[in-house]
């Protein structure tokens, strides 16, 4: 059956390791090199993706990166330069862009992004790390969000002075494009459970038609994984009190990233969840709970953890399922011996330091 869905899918097959999101075709290769997108963002986003960009010269990797500096901190902002790269290579590593809360600013270019190239499954993976140290040991849950509709459709209007309306647009389609690309990743992986998060208590209809879409593809087309469903109120509480019982959760936008951010302090911090965000013809690899940290921009402290390991999402990607391991090995081994640590996990180091150690680990791995 699996073989099937990947068929109807236009893929004969999927790499040993590397997970494609089983809808993207791959990017383009020139002379064995491949050309990726690569926006920094803001706060942190420069220091973090410097970090990657030193591993990859230093493992000497077959990435040529196309460079798009874009600030969400400027007011005239757009998408487009990213947009138009990411639509050439289909594939990047992204940083995450501030959104003001002011009235008057640009809405999210991370939103816009993720519209505009139907880049629609985000897939967030709270794992915990040996040595890092959390009030509860071995997490491992991932969620899986819809990037493009729900509560981010970003329509808003004032009907009356006073008077807001903020539209939340749940589609049948959507909703079972999201159920199926989860259910497709549980069996690809191997996880035995997937749960809907939901509010379909009080929205009836919007929330009752996502819950109901996921329940029912499970069953009819996943007989051989498990499916539940849980209110987002109570998905809350049990994923702060008894984590281990979820799997695989898949949402609807907002409650995706309320879960990712319980689901960071859960594993230790922002500084350490990976993400990708798949779609039809593009994959942009970015961190999983997507914070700026421009709080800490520029001073050279910040955890690249959560880049590095997107960005061995991204050469898994590419079938470079080899090179990932090796990175990931060190990244982990550089975590677990806790001598050159960033300070958000209780170590000192900065974050050069940190690129370093895995650097030096790898020269000799
Ligand atoms: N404010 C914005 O422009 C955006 C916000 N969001 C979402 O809003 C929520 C909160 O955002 P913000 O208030 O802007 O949070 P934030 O970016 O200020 O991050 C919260 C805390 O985590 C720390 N942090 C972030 N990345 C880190 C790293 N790599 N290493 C060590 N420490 C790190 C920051 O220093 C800060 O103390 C999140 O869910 C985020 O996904 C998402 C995109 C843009
Ligand atoms: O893009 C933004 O400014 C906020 C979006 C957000 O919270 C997210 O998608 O994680
Ligand atoms: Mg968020």
């Amino acid at each position: 059956m699996f073989k099937t869905v990947l068929a109807k899918r236009g893929l004969a097959t999927v790499p040993a390791t590397g997970f494609r999101g089983f809808l993207n075709p791959l990017p383009k290769e020139y002379g064995g090199r491949y050309t990726v997108t690569l926006i920094p963002g803001d706060g942190v986003g420069k220091e973090v993706t410097d970090s990657v960009v030193s591993i990859f010269n230093a493992e000497n990797l077959p990435i040529d990166w196309e460079r798009v500096d874009i600030s969400g901190l400027d007011h005239e902002e757009g998408v487009e330069a990213a947009v138009n790269s990411l639509k050439r290579n289909k594939i990047g590593l992204k940083g995450i862009w501030h959104t003001s809360a002011g009235q008057s600013d640009h809405g999210s270019l991370n939103v816009a992004l993720r519209k505009q190239l139907d880049i629609y499954a985000n897939v967030a993976h709270f794992k915990t790390l040996p040595g890092v140290k959390t009030r509860i040991p071995d997490v491992d849950l991932v969620i899986i969000r819809e990037n493009t509709e729900g509560e981010y459709s970003g329509l808003e209007h004032e009907s009356v002075p006073g008077v807001v309306e903020s539209l939340k647009i749940i589609t049948k389609e959507k909703s079972e494009r999201i159920a199926r690309f989860a259910f497709d990743f549980a069996k690809r992986f191997d996880r035995k459970l997937v749960t809907a998060v939901h509010k379909a208590n009080i929205m009836k209809l919007g929330d009752g038609l996502f819950r109901n879409s996921v329940t029912s593809i499970g069953e009819t087309e996943y007989p051989d994984i498990k499916v539940s469903s849980i209110i987002v109120d109570n998905a809350s509480m049990q994923s702060v009190a008894k984590p281990h019982q979820f799997d695989v959760l898949v949402t609807p936008s907002m409650y995706g990233t309320i879960l990712g951010n319980i689901g960071a302090a859960l594993i230790g911090g922002p500084g350490l969840v990976p993400g990708a965000n798949y779609g039809t013809e593009c994959a942009v690899f970015e961190p999983g709970s997507r914070h700026v940290g421009l709080d800490i921009k520029g001073q050279n402290v910040a955890n690249p953890t959560a880049m590095i390991l997107s960005s061995t999402l991204l050469l898994k990607h590419l079938g470079l399922n080899n090179e990932a391991k090796k990175i990931e090995d060190a990244v982990y081994k550089t975590i677990a011996e806790g001598k050159v640590t960033t300070r958000d996990i209780g170590g000192s180091a900065s974050t050069t330091e940190f690129t370093n150690e895995i650097i030096k680990k790898l020269a000799s791995a």
